[in-house]
């Protein structure tokens, strides 16, 4: 469906994308992670002819070759592919109904058949009792909904979303997420969504693309990464206050298979003769399986030994900072 290969682009001499490689599966709901500043929002805008890129890159979306196209054929392409944004981007003087109905302006079919659809749209997100509110009469979820509903006017296959949820409440946030997923399972449609919230891509993507400093690093199901490169992501233990005593090193581990949990901390008690302390535990339910992490703090001593099985054992663990 979406088709990415050596991809590279730069602004006034310095690198932003770097021979980027990657091919998002038709249906799926794929995240594009990564710092500020890594590249992510610019890869989701050549996937949507807004950028130019260097000439050896190659961008194909449902079969259309983006760096083929002529200016009116990339202005048509882009009103077949849906984009919502952190600001949500609705027009302030119009209300909710004429922005959705704006994009459908270039059908040519009356106003009334035009209206007819928009409403049906905004039914499609709960939006139908504010069909007349204007943006400003709206909540953050609100607006993020109607444009949401405008991103589909056009039936696109693709619905691109650049931090759709960054500017919203948690409770929020999660009900607009909600709605992408139901989209995305009704109509299977394919979305893309920049994020730097792991929750986000932990609660509705199917796969991510890890991207660093302009270039892609990983692409692959959440589970996977956190089971076998954890570093790739935001550490679990990151925002957590790990009060470790004096002679003690901290472990946050990650294991695929929740029920290995009770192997894993009685192997280690019997190693350590029961001196290590578990200091934070949490279960993570990932689109596609749910992973443990424990944060443990081990005496210095027996830090060898406890690295020792863990290595032994395959497990992913990342030694935290004193
Ligand atoms: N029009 C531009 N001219 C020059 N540099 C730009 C332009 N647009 C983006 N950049 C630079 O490209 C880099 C990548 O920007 P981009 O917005 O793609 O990052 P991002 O990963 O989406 O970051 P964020 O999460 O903060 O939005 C940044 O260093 C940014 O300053």
């Amino acid at each position: 469906m979406i088709s990415i290969r050596s991809l590279s682009k730069s602004y006034s001499g310095t690198t932003i994308l770097d021979n980027i490689n990657l091919d998002i599966i038709p249906g799926e709901i794929h995240g594009l992670l990564g710092a500020s500043g890594a590249g992510k929002s610019t890869l989701l805008r050549c996937i949507n002819g807004l950028e130019q890129f260097s000439p050896s890159g190659r961008v194909r979306v449902d079969n259309i070759e983006l760096q083929n196209l002529s200016s009116a054929s990339l202005r048509a392409f882009r009103k077949n592919t849906g984009m919502i944004f952190q600001d949500f981007a609705l027009l302030e003087r119009k209300t909710a109904l004429e922005n959705v109905m704006l994009p459908m302006t270039c059908w040519q079919k009356k106003t009334k058949e035009l209206r007819l659809r928009a409403m049906g749209l905004l039914q499609s997100v709960g939006m139908e009792d504010k069909a007349d509110h204007r943006p400003a009469q709206l909540s953050g979820g609100q607006k993020q909904r109607v444009a949401i509903a405008r991103a589909l006017a056009l039936k696109p296959k693709v619905l691109l979303c650049d931090e759709a949820t960054s500017a919203l409440d948690p409770a929020t946030a999660k009900s607009i997420l909600d709605l992408l997923k139901k989209i995305n399972q009704e109509s299977g449609i394919t979305i893309v969504m920049v994020t730097h919230q792991m929750d986000v891509v932990k609660y509705i993507c199917d796969r991510i693309s890890v991207i660093e400093r302009g270039r892609l690093i990983r692409t692959d199901t959440i589970k996977n990464i956190l089971t076998s490169q954890p570093a790739l992501l935001p550490s679990l233990a990151e925002n957590l206050p790990i009060d470790l005593q004096q002679e003690e090193i901290g472990l946050a581990i990650t294991l695929a298979d929740i029920a290995q949990s009770t192997d894993l901390l009685l192997s280690l008690s019997t190693i350590t003769q029961n001196k290590i302390r578990v200091v934070f535990t949490r279960s993570d339910r990932c689109k596609t399986g749910t992973v443990a992490q424990y944060v443990i703090a081990v005496n210095q001593p027996d830090y060898t030994s406890v690295v020792r099985y863990l290595n032994q054992n395959k497990i992913q663990f990342q030694k935290l900072a004193a």
